[in-house]
């Protein structure tokens, strides 16, 4: 049988998270904890907040409030207190963060795009970081597209890219927001297989998603945010088939219709 993972102590806790933009509030005291090895997919309509409360996790946004733990190393923000950068640097340098729009570097070939971080970051040396970007090139079905220049790669495969340089960087966490939004479904189909085959290996994800059907099959717990907030989490069949919320029910009857 398999081991129940939310039985595990959490690996990755987000609690309290607040941010404000202003007068808006664009994530409501969200908490979320994940087992290492656990993949949660984060589901709710537009301006939910769900990016939002990705880029808080990664420190893309401080958040306004709340603390942020992967393994031992924790973060509390709030009263206006600024963190500092080292803090910061070392919780973001446990995630890994894959984007909707690849955010590739345009005149650096896929090769350099993984290796350079490896440098510049973890000081490995430019033979170590090839031989490991060749290695995770292979591992996404990119190879043969080491010497190209991203402008020549279909968005699917600059997506693949993304993913192998955020893995180069041995992220203990992957943190994906909409990968596959900006892509066609038959080229986000490869984006999903690659993510899927992730997950299965044991890395721990956090996935906002409007796929539904990678949400159903391939996250052990999906929650889904309403303005803001969390308003239901659960095991996928269970939320997608006999949700509880209201806004839950609104959300899915809309995006199962379409
Ligand atoms: N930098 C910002 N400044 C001001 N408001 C922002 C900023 N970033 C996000 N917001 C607002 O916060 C709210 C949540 O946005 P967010 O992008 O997190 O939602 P989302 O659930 O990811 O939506 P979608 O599914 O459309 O991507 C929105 O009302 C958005 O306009």
């Amino acid at each position: 049988m398999e081991p129940d993972r939310r039985a595990q102590p959490a690996f990755l806790e987000a609690s309290g998270v607040t941010m404000r933009f202003g007068d808006h509030v664009a994530v409501r005291d969200v908490t979320l904890g994940l087992a290492r090895g656990e993949v949660v997919s984060i589901i709710g309509p537009s301006g939910a907040g769900k990016s939002t409360f990705l880029r808080c996790v990664n420190l893309l946004e401080i958040p306004t409030q709340g603390t942020l733990r992967v393994g031992e190393t924790s973060l509390s923000v709030g009263s206006g207190v600024k963190p500092k950068e080292r803090d910061i640097q070392a919780l973001r340098r446990q995630l890994g963060m894959v984007f909707q729009n690849f955010n590739l570097f345009p005149h650096l070939t896929v090769l350099r795009n993984v290796s350079l971080a490896q440098e510049r970051v973890l000081g490995r040396s430019p033979a170590e970081a090839e031989a490991r970007s060749m290695a995770l090139l292979e591992r996404v079905g990119l190879a043969d597209k080491a010497g190209a220049y991203p402008g020549r790669c279909s968005g699917g495969q600059q997506q693949r890219v993304a993913i192998a340089r955020a893995l180069a960087l041995d992220p203990a966490v992957m943190l994906f927001d909409e990968p596959t939004s900006a892509l066609d479904p038959e080229v986000g189909a490869e984006v999903l297989a690659v993510m899927k085959e992730l997950a299965a290996e044991g890395m721990t994800m956090i996935v906002v998603t409007h796929e539904m059907a990678f949400a159903r099959d391939v996250s052990d717990r999906i929650v889904v945010m309403v303005d803001g907030a969390v308003v239901e989490a659960g095991e996928p069949h269970q939320v997608m088939s006999n949700p509880s919320h209201p806004r839950t029910r609104t959300f899915l009857s809309a995006v199962l219709d379409r």
